[in-house]
């Protein structure tokens, strides 16, 4: 097997002028396969700023009702410490291979883990055109001295971003709790308990018309927050048959639903597929912060939104057991959305 360096997208592409079979999609999942591309449509934005804290929660509802994905400005979050997260996350992946492994090398139980293409934990055969560095963040810094010391202000960054976020995002969990009449602490415990970092880097791509940088699929998170990068495009996600592009807004965080939100709220809010395309010209980063739940969580739709419901419930299992289904079922999601009810 060829060593990890080796087989990072950026360690090879620029020396090769054309896509590697085993990177180049089935036509019916390339970029231009089965759905139309809407350059008219965009997700909704939500200033998190305003006073009206019944009209925001009513604006996050409706989007994550309809769409499952909005991007959220005004959130509280510093400018500079966005652009210092992005600019380590792209110092990290500019680092020589070799460096790259071994930062991402520290911990024998691998909790930080380097990779090109996807985690190997997933079902998949066609590769995605990107490397990502993946570790878990929780708020109490348990994990962090396994995290890269190149970098070197890595740890310190990505320490205080992450810190941020997790704030973030029970901010807009409690919003989301209040619209629909779940305890506002709902979330606070064992389902945000593991919160995880992914830094992406898609390098340009000699015929973007034949790969993705990520492939259709909905997060198995409960939320996402993604911090993608000024100017350029890649994200894109999937509405009535029509893929979406998510337009980079100067300071904001793109939120999306993951699949466990939308079995806890038995479906009231969705998770929406979504992927990212390559292009040709330059490198794209963006940095997402999944909040998983603990290992130990069991999941299944909130007591106070199945009483009274006439329709279909989604089972209630042992989060592990749903992450191995959702691993071995790989990109067929709707399938595998069915078999949870
Ligand atoms: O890089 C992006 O725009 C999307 C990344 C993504 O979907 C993910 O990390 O789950
Ligand atoms: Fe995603």
């Amino acid at each position: 097997m060829e060593s990890l360096d080796k087989t990072l997208v950026s360690s090879w592409c620029n020396v090769r002028s054309n896509v590697p079979h085993s990177y180049i999609q089935p036509p019916e999942n390339r970029p231009v396969g089965n759905y139309v591309t809407s350059t008219q449509k965009a997700i909704p934005v939500i200033d998190l700023g305003s006073h009206d804290r019944d009209d925001i929660t009513k604006q996050i509802l409706k989007a994550s009702e309809e769409y499952g994905f909005f991007q959220v400005i005004n959130h509280g979050v510093s400018k500079d410490l966005m652009d210092e997260t992005l600019n380590i996350i792209k110092e990290f992946h500019a680092l020589s291979p070799k460096e790259k492994v071994e930062e991402c090398s520290k911990d024998p139980n691998k909790s930080c883990k380097l990779y090109a293409s996807h985690d190997k934990i997933y079902n998949i055969d066609v590769n995605f055109w990107k490397d990502t560095i993946l570790h878990p963040c929780p708020p109490s810094g348990k994990y962090m001295e396994y995290w890269p010391e190149k970098p070197a202000k890595y740890r310190e960054v990505v320490g205080k971003y992450t810190r941020e976020l997790n704030k973030l995002a029970h901010k807009i969990l409690k919003l989301i709790c209040e619209g629909l009449g779940l305890d506002p602490e709902y979330f606070q415990g064992s389902l945000s308990g593991a919160p995880v970092m992914l830094g992406h880097h898609y390098p340009p791509c000699p015929d973007p018309s034949l790969t993705l940088g990520v492939g259709k699929h909905k997060d198995p998170t409960i939320i996402t927050l993604l911090l993608q990068e000024e100017g350029i495009q890649g994200l894109q996600v999937l509405k009535d048959n029509e893929w979406i592009g998510v337009v980079p807004i100067p300071n904001a965080f793109v939120v999306n639903i993951g699949l466990l939100l939308q079995i806890v709220t038995n479906g009231r809010v969705v998770g929406a597929e979504h992927r990212a395309v390559t292009n040709s010209s330059i490198s794209r980063r963006s940095v997402a912060y999944f909040i998983y739940p603990s290992i130990e969580s069991v999941i299944g739709p909130a007591q106070a939104l199945i009483n009274g419901s006439t329709s279909k419930t989604y089972k209630t299992m042992p989060y592990d057991e749903f992450l191995k289904q959702y691993y071995k079922k790989g990109p067929d999601g709707p399938k595998f959305e069915q078999e949870l009810l």
